[in-house]
C-alpha cells in the first residue's frame, strides 16, 4: 500500500504527478485556509505532511499517530520543534542549496534600494516631485567597494558575500560561530567578532536561522555599536531581531536605513511605525519567491517526502533530526 501524504499548499502540476506515482496524495482543494482544527483532523491517518510554515509541535504530533515524514517547502524550520519531532519518531525535512542564488540576489536588492534610496524614489517620480535643481536631496550612498558584514556566512552568505565581492569590489567580513577558512581563501575575505563587524561594517546582513541562540541577537547595543551611516538588512527571520531597538535606531538616527524581508509579526501589521519610514526598505517576505525557485523547492520538497517514506534514495533530513530513528 502507498504511504499516503497531505498537503494543503497548491502543487504544480509535474509536482503533483510525481507524488502521485510514488504515494497517495490528498490535497486541501477548498477554496476556504485550513483552520489548525481542520489541519489535526486531516493528519489523523496520514503518513506524511508536505506543508511550509506550519508548526509542528507535541499537540500536532499526539494527534497524528500515523505521521512519519514532515517536509518542509523552505530551507529555514523554526516552525518545528524537533526535540517533540525526536521524541515522537518524525523526521523532518526542508529545502537547502536550490534557493542560494534567488534569496541572495533579493539581498542584494535590498542593499542597493536602501543605499540608493529605490523605493522612495520611485514614489517621487510618480507623483510628479521631481524638480530640476534638487538633485542633491535624492542622493543614496555607494554600494560599491564599502564593507560588507555578514552575520550568518551559511549557504546564503556565502552566496551573497560572492556577489558582492566579485559583483560590487566590496570588503566582506563574517562572523559566524565556526570559522569556515576555506570560505575565505576561496572568496577573499575575513572573520571578525561580531562587535568589529558591527563597528566597522558600512552594511551589515543577518542570514542566521531562527534558534534560541539567535533570538534577538540583534538588539539596542548593537544597533549603537554599529556606525551612524549603517545600513542594516534583514533577511532571515523577524524574531532575530529586536524590531523595537530597530526602529529607535532608525528614528534616532543611530543607523541610516534598513532593508528588510522579514518582521516579527507576519503579516507585517498595517500600523506598524517601520511601514512609515523612507528610510526602510519594506518587502514581504519573499526572498526565494521566484517561479523558477519556488518550483524548484517544492520538487526538492517532494523527493524529499518519498524518499523519507519509502526509504528509496536519499533526502534533506534537518540537522537536529539526522539518523532519528522513524516510528514504525
Ligand atoms: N527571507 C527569506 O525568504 C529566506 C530566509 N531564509 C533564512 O535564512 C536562514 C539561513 O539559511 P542558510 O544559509 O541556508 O542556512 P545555513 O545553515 O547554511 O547557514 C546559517 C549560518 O548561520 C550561522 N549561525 C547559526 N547560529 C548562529 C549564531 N548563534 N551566531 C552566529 N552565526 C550563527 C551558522 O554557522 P555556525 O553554526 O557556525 O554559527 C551558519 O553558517 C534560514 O534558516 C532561514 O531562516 C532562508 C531562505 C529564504
Ligand atoms: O524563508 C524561507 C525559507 O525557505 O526558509
Amino acid at each position: 500500500m502507498k504511504p499516503r501524504v497531505f498537503t494543503q499548499n497548491p502543487l504544480p502540476q509535474d509536482i503533483q504527478a510525481y507524488l502521485n506515482e510514488h504515494v497517495e496524495l490528498k490535497i486541501w482543494d477548498k477554496t476556504d485556509s485550513l483552520t489548525r482544527e481542520q489541519l489535526l483532523n486531516e493528519l489523523s491517518d496520514v503518513d506524511g505532511l508536505l506543508t511550509s510554515g506550519t508548526a509542528i509541535n507535541e499537540e500536532l504530533l499526539e494527534q497524528a499517530p500515523q505521521l512519519r515524514v514532515v517536509s518542509s517547502i523552505s530551507v529555514g524550520y523554526n516552525h518545528f520543534d524537533t526535540k517533540a519531532m525526536k521524541e515522537y519518531g518524525v523526521i523532518g525535512t526542508h529545502t537547502p542549496y536550490v534557493l542560494d542564488d534567488t534569496v541572495s540576489d533579493l539581498v542584494i536588492s535590498l542593499m542597493l534600494s536602501a543605499a540608493r534610496r529605490v523605493p522612495e524614489l520611485d514614489a517621487l517620480t510618480k507623483r510628479g516631485g521631481w524638480e530640476k535643481g534638487k538633485d542633491q536631496e535624492m542622493f543614496g550612498v555607494d554600494v560599491h567597494h564599502k564593507k560588507l558584514g555578514i552575520i550568518g556566512m551559511g549557504r546564503i552568505g556565502e552566496t551573497i558575500a560572492k556577489r558582492a565581492k566579485y559583483g560590487f569590489d566590496m570588503d566582506v567580513t563574517y562572523f559566524n560561530r565556526t570559522r569556515k577558512k576555506e570560505v575565505e581563501e576561496k572568496l577573499n575575505i575575513s572573520y571578525q567578532s561580531m562587535d568589529d563587524l558591527l563597528c566597522e561594517s558600512d552594511f551589515i546582513v543577518l542570514m542566521v536561522p531562527l534558534t534560541k541562540d539567535t533570538k534577538q541577537l540583534i538588539g539596542a547595543r548593537e544597533f549603537q555599536l554599529m556606525k551612524k551611516s549603517a545600513i542594516f538588512i534583514n533577511a532571515s527571520r523577524g524574531q532575530t531581531v529586536d524590531e523595537q531597538a530597530l526602529v529607535d535606531a532608525l528614528q534616532t538616527g543611530e543607523i541610516l536605513a534598513a532593508g528588510l524581508d522579514v518582521y516579527d509579526q507576519e503579516p507585517i501589521n498595517e500600523n506598524n511605525p517601520l511601514l512609515k519610514m523612507k528610510n526602510v526598505v519594506t518587502l514581504p517576505h519573499i526572498g526565494s519567491a521566484t517561479s523558477e525557485t519556488r518550483h524548484a523547492m517544492a520538487m526538492l520538497a517532494a523527493k524529499n517526502i518519498v524518499a523519507a517514506l519509502t526509504g528509496e534514495g536519499s533526502y534533506y533530513a534537518v540537522k537536529e533530526l539526522q539518523g532519528v530513528e522513524v516510528r514504525l
